[in-house]
Order: C-alpha cells, then structure tokens, then sequence
C-alpha cells in the first residue's frame, strides 16, 4: 500500500491540475518537456498493399547483449548489431563507460570495447544523501528498471563494488524484488536512502549456493538473479510463480552455460560461459504491435509485414490473444537468432471484424503481452464487447501506474476503461473521439495513444507524446510508413497554467 502511496507521488508530480479541455473529457495535463504526437485521423487505409515495415531492435534482447560484455570471459570487443537505440537502452551506456567499457554506435551496430579508461558519472543529488560512498562507480541508469536491475544483477555476481542509482521516478521503481534475493545468496547490497529503492550500493558478491524464491513475476528480477549467477558461477535455484520473458535463460544457455529448468523454477547448474563477439537483436514484437494494431483497426484488407521479429513465445502475447480471438495473424520465414531467440515475419491481414472481446486471465499470459496492455485496452475499447486483462497487478509499478494511466489516456477518447486493483475491464462499444489526450510522460501510453488516434477522424494530440522515444524512436515514420498522419509539435507553453 505504502509503495502504491509513492507511486501516486511521482504521478502527481507529473501533473497539472485539471483544467477542461476543448475535445472530450477532462484530463491533468502532463508536464512534459517531450514534443506532442500530433494525429490527423480516419482517413481510410491505403488501398494498395501489401505493405512491410520493419521495427526496431528488442529493447530486453538489447539490454541482455550489451550487459554480456560485463560478464568473465566477455571478448575485448562485442559488437550488438540491431540494438534497439531508444531511451532506455542507451540509459546503459554511461553507467558502461563508468565501468571502462567505451560503447560506439556503428549505424544499427554498438560496439563496446574493454578496457578503456573509465569515463565517471555525475552524481544525482538525492535529498536523503549527504555523502556518497568513496571510491566506487557511481552508475545512473535514467529511467530505465531493466538496466539498473540487470546491473544490479551483474554487478553482485562479478562483486564489482558500484552504486546503482536512476532518475526520480526510477528511484521509487521497487528494488526489492531483486535485492533480497540477492542478499539470500550472499550478496552484500545496502539501501543507500529508503529501503527497497534506488540508490543501491553493492559491496560484496553472491556466494551462498541455496534456492531463492521470487516475490513476483518481473523478468528483471528473475534475469537480474540469473545473471549474478553466471557471473560468479555460484550453482543455485530461483523459484518463480510465473515464467515471464526468458531472455537471459536463452541467452546463457547460448552461451553455453548450464541452465536446468523444471517447472516454477532454473537452475544454474554451472558455466563458463563463451560469449561471442557478435550478437544479433531481432526486432522487438512489443514495437511490431503497434502498426499490426494500427492495420487491424483500420481493417486494412492487404497484408502487413513485420520482418526479422523476435518470435519467442513469451512475448506474443499480443498477437496470440487477438488471434485467438479471431484476428487474421500469423508468423512466418522462422529461424533462430545466435542468442537463441526465434525469429520471423508478423503478417497481418484484415480487421477485427467478428471479434466481440478479449480475455487475458492467465499470469503467464499477461507477463507475454506485459508492455502492450495499453495498446491491448484501446484495441479492446474498439471492440464490442466487454473484455478483461487482468493477473496485471505489476502495472503499478512501471514508469507510471499504468493501470491507472491507461485508463485515463483511453477516458479521454471517451471510452469506457475501469481500473481493478489487478487489471483493466474495458466495456467496448462506447463512442470514441479524437481530442487532446494525455501520455504522462510514459511511452507505452504515448504509442497506445496515437495509434487509436490513427482510426479516429478529426485531429488528437498526445501530450508529450513523443516520449516514444524511450523504447521506439522512430515510431511515427513506421506508422506513416503505413498511412498514417503523424506529426511532432513542439511544446509551447499555452498550457495557461504555469
Ligand atoms: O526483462 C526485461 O527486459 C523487461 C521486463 C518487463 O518488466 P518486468 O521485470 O516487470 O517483467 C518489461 O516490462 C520491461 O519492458 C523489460
Ligand atoms: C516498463 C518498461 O521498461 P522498464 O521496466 O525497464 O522501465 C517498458 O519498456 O515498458
């Protein structure tokens, strides 16, 4: 509850006080220093087809990848070709260089070399800290959980003495999930301000060879765990409620490291791990989402192509759900990335036509389609019937309370979505209207919201919207690649409040 409170904070904290708006509803104008998503919506869909676009590189696979070069055995050179080059996957790349790995961008390709001299990183005044620890790499890691959990992960496998910090909303993101497993196994981790968040100082490695037990599904925690592992090459056991995304389990078994699963919990059972100097990221079905939404809400009659996506089964929920529903998907030219990760072309054909509602109910489910939940409530919301995602109660805890925020982005089209403690119940069929609507800063609402606004006619915009940018960057020429209207509109200062 305690943890709920906080993160009500950093929310408000992004917003003004309501105001009435000239399109529909009311909403807290988020403060932003991000452009707008300007949507001209409606128009029908271009009739010639087939249409391919291709998306950027998986933001986890990324993380993984560039994370691989802190681990024993890592090659001086290791080049991550496709990296995703949002927000939050370079958030890592001066916590790297305060590490003494040098990281350059080759096009599509990030290079990371060691040694190097370490480059340090200014410190974040923290209004609890007056002195830092001396002498260690101070690691700040932006907004995003991934890296600074994985790093956390790392590091107390390594026993790399480092402080791991992020920016203030990151700082009330839970730390816990992962840390008292680590401290379980050994590791020797302190709270540098409140118990359970971010600034992390990590003293002293895992060695305590035992089973832990995760407190939720979060695949940073379980990835977090497993990499300290197969960096100190320590045999233990992590039980989990729930197999979320398993990355890092295919990553290191790619490597050759030895990882025994049975159901509810892996093993490492024991390295070393080779790790190559090459490694490939397949585009990430999380971004595939948005145009293959966009094109089913239009109804497109063509085919949508979405090549080279990562096809790993714990992260389709997105599309097996609509396709289990009715929707025209499939998944072809399989093969298998050298990371272990499948990958092949999302091809979407037609609309939603026949599709009453949808239903997510399973955890392992709703951990396959976790970061599209905004995306699935306004398809949803499109839809006839009463539909449901739940098992969902790690949404409060993301960038934004995201049950929350996406139930009041999608209000503000006018549709009927009502936050549960654990998911969202969306009551299709409400009439839906383009307008001004609110991202709060958070870039699966921002993306959720401007491909409605695709379908809608007359103008929306997405305040702030184009923090996109965290996790797609080029998300508005992709779905213009595919008809949309779509413009940034820098942030004037009308908003009459300041
Ligand atoms: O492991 C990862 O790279 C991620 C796991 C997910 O979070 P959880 O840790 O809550 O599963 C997801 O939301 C995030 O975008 C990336
Ligand atoms: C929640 C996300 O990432 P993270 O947890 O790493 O901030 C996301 O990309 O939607």
């Amino acid at each position: 509850m305690l943890l709920l409170e906080s993160r009500k904070t950093v929310q408000e904290a992004r917003s003004r006080n309501p105001e009435e708006t000239d399109g529909p509803g009311e909403f807290d104008r988020p403060a932003t220093d991000s452009a707008h998503l300007v949507v001209d919506g409606g128009r029908e869909p271009p009739a010639d087809g087939p249409l391919s676009v291709t998306v950027a590189g998986d933001k986890s696979v990324s993380h993984r990848a560039l994370l691989a070069a802190l681990l024993p055995g890592a090659p001086p050179v290791l080049s991550v070709r496709n990296a995703n080059a949002g927000g939050a996957v370079r958030a890592l790349l001066p916590a790297l260089g305060a590490l003494g790995l040098r990281v350059d961008a080759d096009g599509d390709t990030l290079v990371v070399r060691r040694p190097v001299a370490p480059v340090p990183q200014r410190t974040r005044g923290h209004p609890a800290i007056t002195s830092w620890p001396e002498d260690v790499p101070y690691l700040e890691t932006g907004g995003s959980s991934a890296a600074a959990r994985l790093l956390i992960g790392i590091l107390a496998g390594t026993g790399t003495r480092a402080v791991v910090d992020g920016d203030d909303v990151l700082r009330h993101r839970p730390m816990e999930w992962l840390v008292e497993p680590l401290r379980e196994l050994g590791a020797d981790l302190e709270y540098l301000a409140e118990p359970g968040r971010l600034p992390v100082y990590v003293r002293g490695p895992v060695c305590r060879t035992r089973t832990v037990e995760l407190s939720v599904g979060s695949a940073q925690a379980r990835s977090g765990v497993l990499l300290a592992l197969a960096a100190a090459d320590l045999p233990a056991t992590v039980r989990h409620s729930v197999r979320s995304r398993d990355h890092t389990e295919r990553m290191l078994t790619a490597f050759g490291g030895r990882l025994s699963e049975a159901p509810g919990e892996t093993r490492w059972a024991g390295g070393p791990c080779t790790i190559p100097s090459v490694i490939d990221v397949p585009a990430d079905p999380s971004l595939a989402a948005y145009p293959v939404a966009a094109h089913l809400m239009w109804g497109g009659t063509h085919a949508l192509r979405v090549p080279n996506v990562c096809l790993n089964p714990t992260r389709l929920g997105f599309f097996e759900v609509l396709r289990r529903a009715g929707a025209d998907i499939a998944y072809e030219d399989r093969q298998v990335t050298g990371s272990g990760e499948p990958c092949g072309t999302v091809v979407a054909r037609g609309g939603l036509n026949g599709i009453d509602s949808v239903r997510v109910d399973e955890p392992a489910v709703l951990h396959s389609l976790l970061d599209e939940v905004p995306l699935l409530a306004v398809v949803a919301a499109r839809l006839p019937g009463t539909s449901w995602i739940g098992c969902a109660e790690e949404l409060r805890f993301k960038e934004t309370d995201r049950l929350d925020t996406t139930a009041r982005m999608a209000t503000a089209f006018g549709a009927s979505v009502e936050p549960a403690p654990d998911g969202l119940t969306v009551v299709g069929g409400a009439a839906l209207r383009a307008g001004p609507v609110p991202a709060f800063e958070d870039h699966r609402i921002a993306m959720a919201a401007g491909t409605l606004a695709m379908c809608l006619p007359g103008r929306t915009t997405v305040w702030g919207g184009a923090c996109h940018r965290t996790s797609f960057p080029d998300f508005a020429e992709v779905q213009r690649a595919i008809g949309a209207r779509i413009a940034e509109e820098e942030v004037s200062d009308d908003r009459g409040d300041d």
